[in-house]
């Protein structure tokens, strides 16, 4: 477990983090987004003592870092794996370590195993890519096998294999009972791995909640693809329906508002015969949809529920 409690960095003049609250629970995998200079890594390494906080406190389980027993079987981290010496192989780099933790050498063979780098264990890490990198940085943070662990960007090159299985090692850590907080440039696959999200815009907290309740939230409609589009419309609309032609739903324009058909007369806000095509319904599903077009003899070439993107979420909460 985690508590960060009205967490505040200043550097100089720059409030880097400011009057920060959020928790991260164990059993989860909790993603930590923010745009360059949010103060993600400035957040992580306050948890992790590395910074002092100008004001407020971040726990782990219940202490500061500087005060838990034993710091290695407790919070794993990494943070900045392109910095790791280069001179050493893998196996010495993870054997120092394993030794200032007072941890024992089949440790070592086991996280180097679980990381996929026992191939390369005697091979000097000067020669690895960064994703060996990555995963190197990884057994380090696992070394303990903490309950907790701190991850600032973990995906960062990988491959779409490696970042495949990184998902799935990090969801069964957290499956375990584990504490998992997880930094990422990448939406899509933040979606997919994270449970929770905790969102921070120039170091205040925007959003804490659930990855699927934030996707509900930005659930954009229905999209509709008909040859009938202008008299479907006018029968969606009559159901109460909100439409848009789809092209344009991207480009933020407003909605048309649900009003009753007069009959006869001619209500679509479809203008074009390209926009005939497509439209984005809201406030209907997608079976009522189909049945109001069976209804009305308006063929359908597609009916689909329009998922909001992590990333478009995200621009717009943090605009
Ligand atoms: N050691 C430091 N000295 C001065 N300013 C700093 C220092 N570290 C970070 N900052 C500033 O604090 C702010 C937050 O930076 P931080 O690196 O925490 O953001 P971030 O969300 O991790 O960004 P990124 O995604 O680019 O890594 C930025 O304005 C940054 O320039």
């Amino acid at each position: 477990m985690i508590e960060v409690t009205e967490l505040t960095k200043l550097y100089g003049s720059t409030r880097a983090v400011s009057g920060l609250t959020f928790d991260v629970k164990p059993g989860q995998v909790t993603g930590f987004l923010g745009h360059n200079g949010a103060g993600k890594s400035t957040t992580m390494r306050m948890i992790l003592g590395l910074h002092m906080p100008t004001s407020g406190q971040a726990l782990i389980n219940g202490v500061r870092k500087h005060d838990l027993r034993d710091p290695m079987r407790e919070v794993g981290a990494m943070l900045n794996a392109a910095e790791v010496q280069g001179g050493r192989s893998a196996f010495a780099h993870l054997l120092a370590l394993a030794y200032a933790g007072g941890i024992g050498r089949r440790r070592v063979v086991e996280v180097l195993e679980e990381v996929g780098l026992a191939g390369a264990a005697r091979k000097r890490i000067a020669g690895f890519s960064q994703g060996m990198r990555q995963r190197l940085g990884l057994a380090a943070a696992l070394l303990g096998d903490p309950g907790v662990l701190i991850l600032d960007e973990p995906v960062n090159g990988l491959d779409p294999d490696g970042i495949r299985w990184l998902r799935t090692l990090l969801r069964s850590l957290a499956a375990e009972g584990r504490t998992v907080l997880l930094s990422s440039h990448l939406m899509t696959e933040m979606s997919l791995t994270a449970d929770r999200l905790v969102i921070i815009g120039r170091g205040r907290l925007i959003e804490d909640t659930t990855t699927a309740d934030l996707l509900a939230r930005f659930h954009s409609g229905v999209l509709v693809r008909s040859p009938h589009a202008a008299r479907l419309s006018r029968a969606l609309m009559a159901a109460g329906a909100t439409i848009r032609p789809a092209q344009d739903a991207d480009a933020g324009e407003e909605p048309v508002p649900a009003r009753p058909a007069a009959a006869g007369a001619d209500t679509s806000p479809v203008r074009d015969a390209r926009a005939e095509e497509e439209l984005l319904v809201t406030g209907l599903t997608t079976a009522v949809i189909g049945d109001i077009a069976l209804a009305n003899g308006c063929a359908v070439h597609e009916l689909a529920s329009r998922r909001t993107s992590l990333e478009e979420a995200f621009m717009e909460i943090t605009q």
